[in-house]
């Protein structure tokens, strides 16, 4: 804690000498004053109200805070503003900027070659019309020489028999005639001259040259308006502009009674705050929605505005805009629709050294540029409907993973339907399927995971005591020192709601994961989990509440919507529920801290193009000697209590006498412990007795008990009672069963 300043009050004589000398601070001086309390109290800020929560750049926070203070405190001329990017967006991203260069020259190359391969054609067309065109260049001569086009008015004079005008015009038609005679001749002179020397001195080449110019100019002169010489290389395909009058016809057809009572007569009418403007590959449109109405009301009724905007559903996508009020929309209306769009390289596909620690690229959004993502530090959550895509995208993740060839990778596709089996060259574990034997292997791996993030906090504070982990978290440096083991352990789960609906390990399964979720970032553990039922039984609230990255493709409520998202994002306008069908592997993306963004995965990784990208990933791994366990076919450890049969009661009953009635759970632990310690040496804590008498149905609570010093006191504890008529009664269904 750092001090707080002083508060001095003042005396009622200081008071007087105060108000009677009253000091005026310079501007200059009192923007210092102004910062210096704006940074005081940001730092007060930052201090006390901080409950939970990662500090992001604080200096940046405070540096803002001080710049708006400046603006608020200087001059009156100074204007609280916004100001645009002095680029255009296409040119300040490397990405677009590279799009449309490929663009501009495959562009020109497809127009020559076109051309190129015409030629014949277009040689032919123009000899064709050589014989036309010559007619058209005499006629037009004729005409000029013989000043035809004052014809009609020599006429008209001569038809009203004035004969002043009819002389006055004639006399001028006769000098412009000499005139123009003489310049013929002179210019037919020097032609002639020309083509003689020309014949005499220009180069062969360039007399061909000359003559095919000639001939080409007088056999497009010869063409019809309808039929130029060259066909046409490209067809426009002009999508058309979006207008704040068809903007106003889509909203007005959604049904929401605000919008109708807006542009009624007398309503206030729909703003629109900027002009309408190109946005990437599409048109974006600010718009002010009449008051009540939300862009969440919009975006409900995405597919009525698709329709009013006479644009396919893949092209409409209306978003809140978060830094604006609650009533601001912003709508963009691709050229293309995103579901059919092709997504620019990805850049990874080919194979590449990755740094997990390092932003990679996931998926595209809406105007074609690239999203990132950055793995280290993170747990991911993902949640849709079946065949949106979830696997898909837990595949691409797992890939980049892979392609780290320091990561350690566990595969569990709980589907059993082999999606994740591209990975399995490259995975250190991999379980496919539900049935009991891949069900205790998977908790024997898990139950080795919950070891490992425990020797790996125990070995963050040592570091950090060293002034090694500074942050108390896994550094780059720290992961590439193998002594350490601190490398990045990445763990995905498909359809992971198997493994928490799990009969017998369900609840240790969730106890595990949660504590992966919460504590295995900062630690370098990844937890992914993805599933296709997003409720609080497959999706625990206490691993939905923690995971800081989500990715949401369709879901068809509110509930699955925040259960996947976080809370309240809904109400917040980012809603997957206004998905389509066929919006396949497009969804929401909340990454570390940022704003929610649609985000379509990398189009066409399916099963053999992950087998390419999974075969670099063993290259890799074979050069750094991090390939292990599945991989290279060692066969995992199952834990032996896993699969023995659960004798848990049994074994309370052995070391809890009928006489105690109650005894607490610390110390039915340490009498276990001595009974078998290979099967309860893993039950460390009170909690760990209670969540597994929790899966025999029998519940732990406060008893009472004395301490060795002979000191009462209340502790979590077993009845001998519960435990007993638990066993008699299973021993009475197996007797009947
Ligand atoms: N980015 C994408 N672009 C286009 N199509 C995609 C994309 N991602 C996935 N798909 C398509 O979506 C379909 C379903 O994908 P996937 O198997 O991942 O769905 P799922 O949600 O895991 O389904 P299930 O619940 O049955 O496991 C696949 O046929 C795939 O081709």
């Amino acid at each position: 804690m750092t001090e707080q300043p002083q508060t001095h009050k003042p005396t009622g004589n200081e008071h007087q000498a105060e108000e009677q000398a009253r000091v005026l601070r310079f501007p200059s001086e009192r923007l210092n004053h102004d910062q210096t309390q704006a940074k005081a109290e940001a730092e007060a800020g930052a201090e006390t109200q901080v409950i939970d929560g990662e500090l992001v750049d604080d200096d940046r926070d405070q540096a803002a805070q001080v710049d708006q203070a400046q603006t608020e405190a200087g001059s009156s001329l100074i204007r609280r503003e916004k100001r645009e990017p002095v680029l255009p967006g296409w040119a300040s991203s490397v990405e677009e900027f590279r799009e449309t260069a490929k663009w501009a020259v495959s562009y020109a190359g497809h127009t020559l070659a076109f051309h190129a391969v015409r030629c014949p054609v277009y040689l032919a067309r123009i000899l064709i019309r050589v014989p036309q065109g010559t007619l058209r260049l005499l006629r037009g001569f004729l005409r000029w020489v013989t000043d035809a086009e004052g014809r009609p008015v020599r006429h008209a004079a001569a038809d009203r028999a004035d004969a002043a005008e009819y002389l006055r015009l004639s006399g001028q038609r006769d000098s412009r005639v000499r005139g123009r005679v003489y310049t013929t001749v002179g210019l037919g002179a020097a032609a002639l001259a020309a083509f003689f020397l020309g014949r005499e001195f220009l180069p062969e080449i360039v007399q061909y040259a000359i003559v095919a110019g000639a001939l080409g100019t007088v056999g497009w002169l010869g063409a019809p308006a309808d039929q130029p010489i060259a066909s046409r290389a490209v067809e426009a395909t002009k999508v058309p502009k979006l207008t704040s009058n068809a903007v106003e016809i889509a909203l007005a057809a959604l049904g929401i009674s605000g919008i109708n009572q807006a542009m009624g007569k007398g309503g206030e009418g729909i703003g629109f705050p900027k002009p309408i403007s190109r946005d990437g590959k599409g048109w974006r449109a600010d718009v002010d929605l009449p008051h009540g109405v939300t862009p969440g009301d919009i975006m409900d009724r995405r597919e009525k505005l698709a329709s009013g905007l006479r644009r396919p559903l893949g092209c409409v996508w209306p978003e809140a805009d978060n830094g604006e009020h609650a009533g601001r929309l912003i709508l963009w209306v691709g050229d293309q629709d995103m579901r059919k769009a092709k997504q620019p390289a990805w850049a990874l596909r080919k194979g590449v050294r990755v740094d997990l620690f390092q932003p990679q690229p996931f998926g595209t959004d809406q105007r074609g540029r690239w999203v990132d993502l950055r793995l280290m530090f993170t747990s991911v959550a993902i949640g849709a409907i079946p065949r949106m895509g979830k696997t898909f995208a837990l595949r691409e993740l797992l890939l980049i993973a892979a392609l780290d060839p320091r990561a350690e990778l566990h595969t569990y596709d709980l589907k059993g339907t082999g999606d994740l089996d591209p990975l399995e060259k490259v995975t250190h574990a991999h379980g496919v399927g539900d049935d009991d034997e891949e069900i205790e292997k998977a908790i024997s791996d898990l139950r080795k995971l919950r070891d490992e993030l425990r020797r790996r906090a125990k070995l963050i504070r040592d570091l950090a005591k060293q002034g090694l982990a500074p942050e108390n978290k896994v550094t780059p440096e720290l992961a590439g020192k193998k002594s350490l083991g601190l490398h990045p352990i990445v763990i995905g789960v498909d359809e992971c709601q198997v493994w928490f609906e799990h009969p017998d390990h369900g609840e240790e399964f969730e106890a595990i994961c949660t504590d992966l979720v919460k504590r295995g970032p900062a630690l370098g553990i990844i937890i992914m989990l993805a599933t296709q039922r997003p409720d609080a039984k497959s999706l625990p609230t206490g691993i939905s509440a923690n995971v800081s990255t989500r990715f949401c493709l369709k879901v068809q409520g509110q509930t699955e919507n925040d259960m996947v998202l976080g809370t309240s994002k809904y109400k917040q306008g980012v809603r997957a529920t206004t998905f389509a069908w066929a919006d396949k592997g497009i969804g929401y993306l909340v990454g570390e801290g940022s704003d929610a963004q649609i985000v379509r995965t990398v189009a066409g990784l399916d099963g053999p193009a992950s087998e390419k990208v999974a075969a670099y990933a063993r290259t890799l791994r074979e050069q750094a000697g991090t390939l292990t366990g599945h991989a290279i076919g060692e066969a995992p450890e199952v834990d032996e209590s896993v699969s023995k049969k659960d004798t848990l009661l049994e074994d309370i009953l052995a070391v809890v006498g009928e006489t105690e009635k109650k005894v607490w759970n610390e110390r039915v632990i340490a009498r276990l412990y001595e009974l078998r310690p290979e099967v309860y040496g893993t039950y460390r804590e009170s909690a760990d007795l209670t969540a597994a008498l929790k899966r025999h149905g029998i519940r732990t609570a406060q008893v009472w008990g004395t301490t060795d010093d002979n000191k009462g006191a209340s502790r979590i504890g077993i009845t001998h009672a519960d435990i007993a008529q638990e066993v008699a009664e299973r021993n009475r269904r197996e007797g009947s069963g």
